[in-house]
Formats: C-alpha cells, sequence, structure tokens
C-alpha cells in the first residue's frame, strides 16, 4: 500500500493532538455527566471541567470567562455575532461593514441580513489581501452599527491590523467582530489592548477537536447586546441553549493551551520551513504569492501559478500531498476564489493557486518532498501545455 499523501492543509483542519486526545477522552467515558446536572456528582464533574476550560480560553486573549459563549464552532459564533447584534441594534443602525475576502460564515449571514433591510458594505482589500484603514474610515456612517473583520485569512493567511481597526471602531463607538477561527492560538489576541467587543473562535485549526468554538463578547465598556440565535434550556446565560459538549470544550482548552505556550517557537519554525517551500518554488518563472509577504499567518503559502490547469496540478500532487486550491473551481472553468479575486487577480489568465498549510507536525522532510514534486509537477505539466 503506498504512503498516505503529506497533509499540508491545516488551514482547513488540524490533527488532534496526542495531548488534547489524553485530556479530553476522559470526559467521553468516566467523567460523562451534563454539566446542568446540579444534583450529582457526575453533573459536578462536567461542570468543573468546564470551568476551568472556560477560564483557560478566555485567559488566552484576555477577557473573562463570562464572556465566553461556547458554539459549535466559528461559522456558529460568526452568526451568532452578525445576526445577535443585527438584532439586538436595529434600532440604533441598519449597516454594517465587512470585508470581501472573509469567510463564506460572515459574507453569508451578512447577505442574508440585506434581505431583511440591513445594509452592508463590502470594503475591497489593498493587492496584498490587507484592508486600508482610510477606506474604512470612510465607510462609517451614522448608522453603522457593527464592523466586522478577520483577524487571518483562511486562504491567504494575511493578517489585518486589529489594533488599528479596533481602535477607529471604539472612536466611532461602533461594535468591532473579529472571525479569528484561523487566528488564535497562532498570533498574540488580546480583546482588551485590541478593542475587540466580539470574537469567533474555533478549536479544529489548532489541534482541538471539531464541532467546537467559542464566541466572546465583551460585558463592559461597553456591553455588548446580543440577541440569541438557538433558543432552548438557556444554557450560556440564554445566549446558546444546548447541553454543552464536555470532551470538546476540554479539549478546546487544552488546544488552546498548549498552542499558546509553544506559540513563539511554533511561529519561528513553521516561517523557516515555509521559507524554504517558498525559495524552492520562486526559482520557476510564472510564480506569484498571494497575500502580503510578512502580515500572514507562519504556516500558510498561497501561490498562484500561470500556464498550468489548476484542475491537472492538484491531480498531478494528490498522490504526494494534501494540499487545497483555495478556490473553487471547475475542471471547464478556471476561476480563481472570492479572495484571490479581491486581490486584483485577472480572471482571463490560467491560473492555477495552491494553498500550502504547515502546521505542527509538518517536517523539513516533508517540506523538502513537497517542494521537489511541486516543482517537477509545474514543470511538467507546463511542457505538455506551453504557455
Ligand atoms: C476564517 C474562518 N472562519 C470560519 C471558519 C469556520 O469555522 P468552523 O469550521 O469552526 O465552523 C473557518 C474554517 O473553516 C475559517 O477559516
Ligand atoms: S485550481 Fe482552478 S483556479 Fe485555482
Amino acid at each position: 500500500m503506498s504512503p498516505r499523501p503529506i497533509y499540508l492543509d491545516c488551514n482547513a483542519t488540524t490533527p488532534l493532538d496526542p495531548q488534547v486526545l489524553a485530556t479530553l477522552l476522559p470526559y467521553f467515558t468516566e467523567h460523562f455527566g451534563n454539566a446542568a446536572s446540579i444534583n450529582h456528582l457526575y453533573g459536578w464533574e462536567a461542570e468543573a471541567a468546564i470551568k476551568q476550560a472556560r477560564e483557560i480560553i478566555a485567559n488566552g486573549i484576555n477577557a473573562t470567562p463570562e464572556e465566553i459563549i461556547f458554539t459549535s464552532g466559528a461559522t456558529e459564533a460568526n452568526n451568532l455575532a452578525i445576526k445577535g447584534v443585527a438584532e439586538a441594534y436595529f434600532n440604533k443602525g441598519r449597516h454594517i461593514i465587512t470585508v470581501l475576502t472573509e469567510h463564506n460564515a460572515i459574507l453569508d449571514p451578512c447577505h442574508y441580513l440585506e434581505t431583511l433591510g440591513f445594509e452592508i458594505t463590502y470594503l475591497p482589500v489593498q493587492p496584498d489581501g490587507i484592508v486600508d484603514l482610510a477606506e474604512l474610515k470612510i465607510a462609517i456612517r451614522p448608522d453603522t452599527i457593527l464592523v466586522s473583520i478577520m483577524a487571518a485569512n483562511n486562504e491567504i493567511g494575511v493578517l489585518q491590523p486589529l489594533a488599528e481597526i479596533g481602535e477607529l471602531c471604539h472612536q466611532h463607538s461602533i461594535l468591532f467582530h473579529t472571525d479569528a477561527a484561523q487566528a488564535i492560538g497562532k498570533i498574540p489576541l488580546d480583546v482588551q489592548q485590541m478593542n475587540i467587543d466580539l470574537m469567533s473562535l474555533t478549536a479544529h485549526k489548532i489541534y482541538g477537536p471539531k464541532g467546537i468554538g467559542a464566541l466572546y463578547v465583551r460585558r463592559r465598556h461597553p456591553r455588548v447586546k446580543l440577541a440569541a440565535q438557538l433558543h432552548g434550556g438557556g444554557h450560556e446565560r440564554g445566549m446558546r441553549s444546548g447541553t454543552l459538549p464536555t470532551p470538546q470544550i476540554v479539549g478546546f482548552a487544552k488546544a488552546i493551551e498548549l498552542s499558546l505556550s509553544q506559540m513563539l517557537t511554533e511561529t519561528q519554525r513553521l516561517i523557516q520551513l515555509r521559507e524554504t517551500l517558498w525559495q524552492k518554488l520562486s526559482t520557476l518563472e510564472g510564480i506569484y504569492l498571494n497575500g502580503h509577504p510578512q502580515q500572514r499567518l507562519a504556516g500558510n503559502l498561497n501561490i498562484s501559478i500561470e500556464g498550468v490547469d489548476g484542475q491537472a496540478l492538484l491531480l498531478g500532487l494528490q498522490p504526494i500531498m494534501a494540499v487545497s486550491s483555495g478556490s473553487a473551481c471547475t475542471s471547464t472553468k478556471i476561476e480563481p476564489s472570492h479572495v484571490l479575486k479581491a486581490l486584483g487577480h485577472p480572471d482571463n489568465l490560467a491560473y492555477a493557486s495552491i494553498r500550502f498549510g504547515l502546521g505542527r507536525f509538518t517536517t523539513e522532510a516533508e517540506i523538502k518532498q513537497v517542494a521537489d514534486h511541486t516543482v517537477n509537477t509545474i514543470q511538467s505539466l507546463r511542457r505538455i501545455k506551453p504557455r
């Protein structure tokens, strides 16, 4: 049997860290209680574990435990933030600002709100993927209630200037939400220092379990009002009903704890690996780096390649590596993703794009193998289909 391909799709998801698995397993077995059961030991055990996890997660972003609402992931957290704020503040205003390069879990709730009469401004980005603060300033209106700008982009890894955006929103008394699904545990996030009012988190991009995330909601200066989107037993202060999944929550906290404790060394290691890969790939002509070269996640490399078919390239890479195109394309239609389009890529050029997502378990030997195979595949495709 041939070995499994090298996993390089860490912006899509990551494997569970064995330490995370060990921490959460007992909560599937002996400590299986419902944290809402207040009359017996089983419930108390679950409740205590969740309390501790909530503290770890809150500390990790300089928030308080009461400001953490557990959700099924960042998609749900984004929906709760955007729809929850829209519903709670619609008497104040119906204008929201976001960015063209956001994840669909932001763009789709915004499109939905448009059908209800809200107005959304979708800011462009600069060619390097970073929002222009002057454009943001211009977009702010007296009826703007929310600015939602992601911390790190899932396709091109670009980091947005959160502290500057937060400062601007604060000056105008507008709530600032950030989707930090790709950023938590990878860059420092401080909701006080960055003036962040709401922040979406998820566990599965940092070696935690899938199906668990959180929304941070500021409770003081200002206290953010939010309309619940899931009604039921009144869990999470009525903001998100549903029995809390203790194993996932415990695993989420462990994942954050591990990521924060190794953030500096991990960032340096990943930058080195990423640069090795980029140096090798950029020896070829017609290869472009997508997104800002430095203001990006350490483990993300997104490139566009001239003169090859995107599908053919992915097929050629598949036996050796698990990467993604970062774009929805069919073999008949070569179309860059909405993120690459927002960078100003011309549609008509035959582009192939690859997103490499390096992570905790990526080795130097793997990167060398991936670099060689990618270069060879591009060269042989170009021989078949000359530019
Ligand atoms: C930026 C961003 N937002 C939201 C999500 C969705 O997160 P989840 O899978 O936890 O719902 C992802 C991951 O797919 C993401 O990268
Ligand atoms: S793989 Fe088809 S456009 Fe990128």
